[in-house]
């Protein structure tokens, strides 16, 4: 089939007379060249035309991929022409990720437009965490969808730094103390449960739930219900699993995306109404805050108060609807959920199979509270809890929940003397080889919390990624240090736990974050905390710490 000549692009205004090679670069010369391809257009079959097609859309494809992939690590060309390796980002394995680590400190991969540059040595990684100028988080497409594109965490610059500021009242030490009575009460509850299960079960989707209800309640507090906290740990999972790399760029019913953003929209409205019930307790009650929200809004009310008597003090924090309110508590546990159910049940695996850290743990916590087992949990408690802290704090360097925080790049960017990632890459700095740098963590391979004990800064300041760092960098990481040092402590005093490892325990599954292949197999059994201790000690212990009270 040919094409109909009456269509010419070219028209007729084609001089007859050029042909010398010369005049390629004139006007004239172009219009020969166009000329000729039209020509050749018109002679080609429906066939050809659309085999042309897609040899120049491949040519395209390999020859930008090499055009970006520049110096740095990664396949000599894309093996699966346009899709790259979609199919292994649909499935992620563990060992992959490490291997392309190993591959070099830049390295790369393209799939679909997407070009995707990892900075997998601590130096880079820290670099690109701290360069706002040239680069922005990146979600996949359809997390804006499911937090709504005018969510904070989309802001960038100026505009998110000014937004953070006004959050960061809710992770400060008077803040954090705040939430640790509702968190305690439903650490006992889920203790109670667990003690109470007949026989081994999967404690992943157990820790799901625990970590799902602590956060809702430290969030929400009392304006929030069981059966709604029910509802959100028993559906969260759709949220996180719709958030694969590459979707369909329209929601269709039924599918995964279609299931995260229902869940999403319907948790959003429950924090909609616990916000308004938050703001009837503070603003027309006068009550107490007992939870993120109750803080936030005692904020906002102390910041007009201050305001409306001195109208020239600048307004630190803004008033917030409900619906902002919700969106940013959901951020928060889109933040949350997947990272401390993964930090759960590492630690718990780790420590079940480590009796000398349970003797020591069991020890320091009899230590802090006097022998008194019942002493409530507060934040000077915690604070003296340094070897249990020592504990989470290598959990989370040997078995860090994220691995890489993906990046977009916002203008080209030299990230080293022979690499510039070009505008619209994604950059993703990769946690976990700094946290395994055999440099500044001898035997990174071995879980050693005494290591902490004589910490050098290097292990701190520079190597320290579990949370990111720079203008990003996590929001709850001491609310994070606090709530599991201190559940920790509480559990290993109360409860034996008794891990079953399989073949798979030690391998490591990405779900979002990562878990033990096997799921983590556990029982619990209730414990007496002073039945290793000394009755002596018992005695004259808690007697002085009941009169201390007194
Ligand atoms: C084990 C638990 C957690 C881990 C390992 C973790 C880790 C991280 C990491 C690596 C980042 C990206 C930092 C960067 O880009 O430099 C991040 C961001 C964030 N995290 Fe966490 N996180 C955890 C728990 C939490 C919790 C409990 C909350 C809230 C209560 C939270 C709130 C946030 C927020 C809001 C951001 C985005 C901050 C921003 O863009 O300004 N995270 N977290």
């Amino acid at each position: 089939m040919s094409f109909n000549a009456s269509s010419s692009l070219a028209g007729d205004a084609i001089p007859a007379n050029v042909s010398s090679i010369p005049q390629f670069y004139t006007k004239e010369g172009a219009q020969i060249i166009l000329n000729n391809c039209w020509n050749f257009y018109q002679s080609m079959s429906w066939l050809q035309f659309f085999l042309t097609l897609i040899v120049i859309g491949l040519s395209y494809d390999q020859i930008m991929y090499q055009i970006r992939k520049g110096v740095i690590a990664g396949p000599r060309f894309k093996v699966w022409p346009i899709i790259g390796p979609f199919l292994e980002s649909l499935d992620p394995k563990f060992e992959e990720y490490k291997a392309k680590w190993d591959s070099g400190e830049l390295s790369c991969v393209s799939i679909f437009h997407k070009f995707v540059v990892i900075a997998s040595s601590r130096d880079l990684a820290r670099k690109i965490l701290a360069s706002p100028r040239y680069v922005k988080p990146c979600v996949v497409d359809v997390a804006i969808k499911i937090l709504r594109p005018t969510n904070w965490v989309f802001l960038d610059g100026k505009a998110h730094t000014d937004y953070r500021r006004s959050l960061n009242g809710l992770f400060v030490q008077k803040a954090l103390e705040i939430y640790i009575p509702v968190l305690e009460k439903y650490m006992d509850l889920y203790l109670e449960k667990f003690t109470n299960y007949d026989g081994p079960r999967k404690f992943f989707p157990e820790f799901r739930e625990l970590l799902c209800a602590l956060s809702l309640r430290t969030f929400c507090g009392d304006h929030i219900t069981d059966d709604q906290i029910q509802l959100i740990a028993d559906n969260y999972f759709k949220i996180t699993a719709a958030l694969e790399l590459v979707n369909f760029p329209i929601i269709i019913p039924f599918t995964k995306t279609w299931y995260g953003k229902k869940i999403a929209d319907e948790t959003m409205k429950i924090f909609e109404d616990c916000a308004a019930k938050s703001k009837v307790l503070i603003n027309e009650q006068n009550g107490k805050s007992g939870c993120i929200m109750d803080e936030w809004i005692s904020l906002m009310k102390d910041a007009k108060l201050k305001h409306s008597e001195d109208p020239e003090s600048r307004l630190l924090i803004r008033e917030f609807s409900n619906r902002e309110i919700s969106e940013v508590i959901f951020t928060f546990l889109f933040a949350s959920q997947d990272a401390s159910s993964s930090l759960a049940c590492w630690l718990f695996q780790i420590v079940a199979d480590r009796p000398d850290v349970v003797a020591k743990v069991r020890e320091e916590q009899l230590r802090v509270r006097n022998n008194d087992p019942n002493v409530p949990l507060s934040l000077d408690l915690i604070n003296q809890m340094t070897y249990t802290n020592d504990v989470v704090k290598e959990s989370l360097r040997y078995r860090p929940p994220v691995l890489m925080v993906p990046y977009v790049v916002k203008q080209p960017f030299p990230v080293t003397d022979t690499y510039t990632a070009p505008k619209g890459a994604m950059l993703i700095p990769t946690l976990y080889p700094a946290l395994h740098d055999p440099e500044v963590y001898s035997d990174p391979d071995t879980f050693i919390p005494e290591r902490w004990e004589n910490a050098t800064g290097d292990m701190y300041k520079r190597n320290w990624l579990v949370f990111g760092t720079g203008p990003h960098v996590c929001l709850g990481k001491n609310y994070v240090l606090m709530t599991f040092t201190g559940m920790l402590g509480k559990y290993l005093m109360n409860a034996d736990l008794v891990h079953h490892p399989t073949p798979l325990s030690e391998e490591i599954k990405v779900f979002a974050t990562i878990f033990p292949k096997d799921d983590l197999i556990m029982e619990w059994h209730k414990r007496d905390p002073l039945q290793d201790v000394n009755p002596d000690d018992k005695i004259s212990n808690v007697s002085t710490s009941v009169e201390a009270t007194a």
